[in-house]
């Protein structure tokens, strides 16, 4: 049996002070377009979660935190048809900002009961329950 390859992605739930949670929309032309993400990628090498997490934020929102700041949540682990995902997710109350979609996206502050209104990827969908129980 081929194993498919496993990806490790970092992502964030990022919280304001009304409790909502920014989510990020997947540009056109890419894969899993216009569906609605945690902000996050893929680890390189040489990084940790946590410090891909802090360069990711930065460069597709403008957003500034540090690693104090980070906290684990939960994890997805989903099996796309070409790679298997471990997708980490902290969450992140205390930011400097504001954030912008400096990536040309668009983004959005929701409340997590609201999160099934906006179509995410299947790996994220098990994850709503535990914002909703957290939040
Ligand atoms: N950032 C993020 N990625 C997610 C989420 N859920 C989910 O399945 N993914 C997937 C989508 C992508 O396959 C991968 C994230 O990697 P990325 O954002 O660096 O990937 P990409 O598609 O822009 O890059 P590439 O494969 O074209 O290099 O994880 C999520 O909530 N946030």
């Amino acid at each position: 049996m081929t194993e498919k390859q496993i990806v490790l992605v970092t992502a964030c739930a990022l919280v304001d002070a009304d409790g909502r949670v920014l989510l990020s929309q997947r540009p056109e032309g890419k894969k899993l377009a216009g569906l609605w993400e945690f902000p996050g990628g893929k680890v390189e090498d040489g990084e940790t979660p946590e410090s891909a997490l802090i360069r990711e934020l930065a460069e597709e929102l403008g957003v500034v935190t540090k690693e104090d700041c980070l906290a684990p949540l939960t994890f997805a682990s989903y099996g796309y048809d070409d790679f298997h995902l471990l997708m980490p997710l902290f969450i992140c109350r205390r930011f400097e900002g504001p954030a912008r979609g400096l990536e040309g996206q668009a983004i959005k502050w929701v409340r997590p009961r609201d999160m099934r209104q906006y179509p995410m990827p299947p790996a994220d969908e098990p994850l709503i329950p535990h914002l909703i129980d957290l939040i």
